[in-house]
């Protein structure tokens, strides 16, 4: 059992408390908290030497305990021993004892009750504040949760730098396009892992980078065309947007959104080399073809080779033997003789047949002969693009007619550009590779050219690898009737006329004639023949006064500037005779044996003018 009387109930009391004897205001007994509090001689002592007030107050606080039963006052402040005065509140309740009724007094110190005040208010905003902060740190981690996954999701590569350029998230998409994980990249200077070379290996220092302008200078940056750097060493190329970042008002840094587009470059880089060569060939095939029309049209192109001379058959032997070659060759012989006929035999006969043979006739240039040999590119927005001859033979051959014509000042450059096998198109700066078989031919002796200063030795022995000769008609009558009867074939076949007999007197009239036009002048009577014969036989008309007397073969030598002079002489009666007129049946050109071309060329070289013949005639 316990021992409840009134001291003991102040043992078990947890505040400090006190009994007094209100007759004596001596204190009888106080509990261990009452004696830490007021001192350990507390008991015996007057009640009121603790107190700050006087004993008035102490007689109505007792009589105010003595009537409610229960009473409790703040007016008094407490002494403790070696401090202040300090502000308390007294609870009082009288109780009866076998020594007489006593005052009970708890004391209850009001900086305590404040502290415990404080401490509970502060628990229950640190219990509060806990739940708040757990509350905020759910949501963002939430929100956090959900821009990963979202920054996940996305196919660009992102990556957040701070002011200091060092990175601050890195997504998955930039992580795999680059091959620097989160941890290689996180806290450290992007810059410097990614970005800190140009793809030509030049430094790239970080001040010229825009994605650092982005974060200093607040500056939205996009590029189409760097490279970043992968874990491996290799670079990727990209495109990006840097955009800078604001925590509130202040730059905090900036996020670059990248796409890897190497497979784009290369595919763009590929197709604009497709295009390039698809514009090249498109260029070159529809010039070819412009030019093979060209041909076709001018040209009564027929490859076949009649004869059965020796000289000819020799001819063909040298046609077989070098054709296959890649030999440069030389084609001389007289006007008429069937130069083209042979230099397209030996393309015809090579390995370069699929391929066109370009024909350059040097006798009638035109005024833009560089353009016309080496072709030429637009510039500032003027002129066309155009392959020259040389390129257009590229792979095939280039027949250079009338070599003897080019003038000296375009031998040395056609010479380097052939020896060379290269190209640069006049406005260009490109060299342009070029596969090329020369064939070239002249009705001139191109070593006497070389002697008299007109001709490049050097280019002379570059073309003369493989001369073949040609015999004129007139040294090979034998020829005749067989030329005879395949050119009025032809020219039947073309005029859908019925093919008439050639009679044995016309063979004796063709075979008397010296042939100073050889086979082209032959050609031209045969058709001339065709359009004046109506019956079923040809009938040959006029062959004596269509020969022009200075080439007859009268056995006398003639001196080079007798020999110009005999050569402008008789241009000047020819054309007296056809009264100008060059071209079509009857015209100077066929009269000559030459083609129309090579006359007016040679008109022009000899400056031969209306006038001239025009006052010979008057
Ligand atoms: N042996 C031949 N067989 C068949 N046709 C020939 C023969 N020789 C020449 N011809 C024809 O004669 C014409 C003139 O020949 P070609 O144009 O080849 O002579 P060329 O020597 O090149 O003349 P030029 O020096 O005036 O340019 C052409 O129509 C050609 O086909």
């Amino acid at each position: 059992m316990t021992d409840l009387s009134p001291d003991s109930i102040l043992d078990l009391w947890p505040w400090p408390a006190l009994s007094v004897d209100p007759a004596t205001d001596r204190i009888c007994a106080a509990n261990a908290d009452a004696a830490r509090l007021l001192g350990p001689g507390a008991v015996g002592e007057r009640f009121l030497t603790f107190l700050d007030g006087d004993a008035g107050e102490l007689v109505v606080f007792a009589d105010a305990v003595q009537h409610y039963g229960r009473y409790w006052t703040r007016e008094f402040r407490l002494r403790c021993p070696g401090e202040d005065a300090c502000p308390c509140e007294l609870t009082g309740a009288f109780v009866e004892t076998p020594d007489g009724s006593r005052l009970l007094v708890a004391l209850v110190r009001l900086d305590e009750l404040q502290a415990r005040q404080d401490r509970t208010e502060t628990a229950v905003l640190h219990r509060s504040g806990l739940l708040e902060w757990k509350r905020t740190q759910t949501f963002f981690s939430e929100l956090e949760r959900q821009n990963q996954l979202i920054l996940d999701a996305a196919g660009e590569g992102i990556y957040g730098i701070n002011a200091d350029g060092q990175t601050t998230f890195v997504n998955r998409a930039a992580q795999e396009m680059l091959g620097w994980s989160a941890e290689d990249l996180l806290g450290r200077d992007t810059h410097a892992i990614i970005h800190h070379r140009h793809l030509n290996g030049d430094p790239y220092d970080h001040r010229d980078c825009p994605i650092y302008h982005s974060f200093r200078n607040e500056r939205v940056s996009r590029v189409e065309d760097e490279v970043f750097w992968r874990k491996d060493g290799r670079p990727i190329q990209v495109e990006y947007v840097s955009t800078p970042i604001y925590d509130g008002q202040v730059l905090a840094g900036a996020v670059v959104i990248f796409r890897d587009i190497t497979d784009r470059k290369e595919s763009e880089r590929r197709l604009h080399e497709a295009m390039a060569e698809v514009d090249a060939l498109r260029d070159r095939l529809e010039q070819e073809n412009a030019y093979l029309q060209e041909e076709i049209s001018s040209a009564r192109a027929h490859y076949d080779v009649v004869g059965q001379a020796p000289a000819i058959q020799r001819t063909l032997k040298q046609v077989e033997l070098v054709a296959p070659t890649d030999a440069n060759v030389l084609i001389t012989g007289e006007s008429g003789t069937g130069k083209s006929l042979i230099a397209a035999a030996v393309h015809k006969a090579s390995d370069r047949r699929r391929r066109s043979m370009i024909r350059l006739d040097c006798a009638a240039l035109p005024e833009n002969i560089d353009a016309e040999l080496f072709g030429q590119i637009r510039v500032n927005g003027r002129g066309i693009d155009k392959a020259g001859r040389l390129e257009l033979a590229h792979g095939g051959t280039l027949f250079l007619e009338e070599i003897a014509d080019l003038p000296l000042e375009f031998q040395g450059r056609l010479l380097n550009a052939l020896r060379d096998q290269t190209v640069t198109r006049i406005g260009d700066d490109r060299q342009r590779r070029l596969n090329l078989r020369i064939i070239a031919c002249t009705s001139r002796n191109l070593s006497r050219e070389v002697m008299a200063g007109r001709f490049r030795e050097d280019l002379y022995f570059f073309l003369n690898v493989f001369p073949i000769a040609l015999t004129p008609l007139r040294e090979r009558t034998e020829d005749i009737p067989l030329l005879a009867a395949h050119f009025l074939r032809l020219a039947c076949r073309r005029t859908n006329r019925a093919e008439p007999r050639i009679t044995t007197g016309a063979i004796r009239q063709l075979m008397s004639y010296p042939w100073p036009g050889n086979a082209r002048e032959l050609e031209n009577v045969i058709e001339r023949a065709l359009i004046v014969s109506t019956g079923d036989k040809l009938r040959i008309e006029g062959l004596d006064a269509a020969l022009p007397p200075a080439r007859r073969p009268d056995g006398k030598v003639l001196t080079e500037q007798e020999f110009r002079a005999a050569e402008v002489e008789n241009l000047v009666a020819c054309l007296k005779l056809t009264g100008g007129r060059v071209a079509g049946p009857g015209g100077a050109a066929e009269m000559l044996g030459l083609r129309q071309t090579t006359l007016y060329s040679r008109i022009r070289k000899f400056g031969i003018t209306p006038e001239m013949w025009a006052a010979e005639g008057g």
